[in-house]
């Protein structure tokens, strides 16, 4: 499956859509929408570490794509009043290359490694000292010549952000002060956020039709303003510009997305659950060899949204759809039932 063929979910999709994602990020704390707990806990904790001059403590954001990780990311350096140097775990292929980030922080910084569960061990094993002491330690040189140098690094704060938490390595996971799970948006926050988004692009919404974009986003902000920029199209080319709730239900409907925002990959996952495992329970690799989809993909970004809707169930045995995932699709439940219900969520 070709990522653009996706509407709903993951990462952007094209450069132009990291520009517009870019251009619709909130940049204050206060204009980030949701997140209630998140937010306030980190209203403290900035203000705390900015009255002391000292760096925050590290953060660990983790929670599905689209939810708001890196926007979190940069507005903290922006409340803290310092500079975000951005990376990636797959990036930092040496500790050479962390060395040379690290080296160049300011006091109090921030450095922000999106995708930390693939940082690779030998840099793992560097940012310890650094994380906890920031101190450096490496090596410099080759062969008999080698030696190791320790270095003093300014204080600075670690921002993490995985889709994995349960991927991290427990020392890792063990250096971060302060560790924050995002959640899924309510579609009151997802107006707000719908709303805001169609200003800055000057286009004209009603409440209604906020609403309806706001229903089908699967609770996530990055849909939200994707599906925002579709339905404008349509209804500039099929309407007279404004966006009232028929224009989004029409626009997506043309674009595959339910009413309730599933599109067709979900779609196709929980079918094949039902038609091709009886609703389950199936393992998480039988059922991605059924619709050729990979793993963490299902894991990663089709099922959370799934089970926290309640339309799937993880189970000890394996995968299950529910009685609500049949009712959505009209379809009818297994003569013997569903198996599965006799175990608990895991
Ligand atoms: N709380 C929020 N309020 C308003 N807009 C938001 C919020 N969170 C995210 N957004 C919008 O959603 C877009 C995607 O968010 P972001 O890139 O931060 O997600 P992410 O969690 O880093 O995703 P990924 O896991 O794919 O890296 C942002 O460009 C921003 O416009
Ligand atoms: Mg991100």
């Amino acid at each position: 499956m070709i990522e653009t063929d996706r509407l709903i979910t993951s990462a952007p999709v094209s450069p132009k859509e990291e520009e517009m994602e870019r251009a619709l990020r909130p940049k204050h704390l206060s204009e980030y929408v949701g997140q209630e707990k998140i937010r306030g806990q980190l209203q403290i904790f900035i203000e705390a570490a900015r009255r002391r001059r000292e760096a925050l403590d590290h953060v660990l954001l983790f929670g599905p794509p689209g939810l708001g990780k890196t926007t979190l990311a940069h507005i903290i350096a922006r409340e803290m009043g310092v500079s975000l140097r951005q990376t990636s775990g797959p990036v930092l292929e040496r500790p050479g290359d962390l060395a040379a980030l690290l080296t160049n922080l300011e006091p109090n910084d921030v450095l922000f490694i999106d995708e930390i569960h693939r940082l690779s061990p030998v840099v793992e094993e560097i940012l310890y000292p650094a994380l906890e002491d920031y101190q450096l330690d490496i090596m410099i040189g080759e062969g008999p010549a080698a030696r190791s140098v320790k270095l003093d690094l300014p204080p600075f704060t670690l921002v993490g952000a995985t889709t994995r938490a349960g991927m991290l390595t427990n020392p890792l996971r063990d250096r971060f002060g302060i560790i924050s799970r995002l959640e899924f948006y309510s579609v009151e926050e997802l107006t707000k956020i719908v709303t805001r988004s169609a200003a800055l692009l000057n286009a004209e919404i009603s409440a209604d039709g906020a609403i309806e974009i706001a229903r089908r986003s699967r609770g996530t902000p990055r849909i939200v303003n994707r599906l925002l920029r579709r339905v404008r199209d349509f209804a500039e080319v099929k309407a007279d510009g404004h966006i009232t709730r028929p224009v989004a239900d029409a626009a997506l409907v043309m674009l595959d997305v339910d009413i309730i925002g599933l599109d067709v990959m979900d779609r196709k996952l929980l079918l094949a659950v039902m038609e091709k495992f009886g609703g389950g329970p199936v393992g998480v690799d039988n059922l991605a060899a059924a619709i050729s989809e990979e793993r963490g993909t299902i894991e990663d970004v089709l099922e959370p949204y799934l089970i926290q809707q309640g339309y799937m169930k993880r189970t000890p045995r394996g995968r299950m759809a529910t009685t609500i995932a049949y009712q959505h699709f009209g379809m009818a439940l297994p003569k013997n039932g569903l198996s599965g219900d006799l175990w608990g969520d895991d």
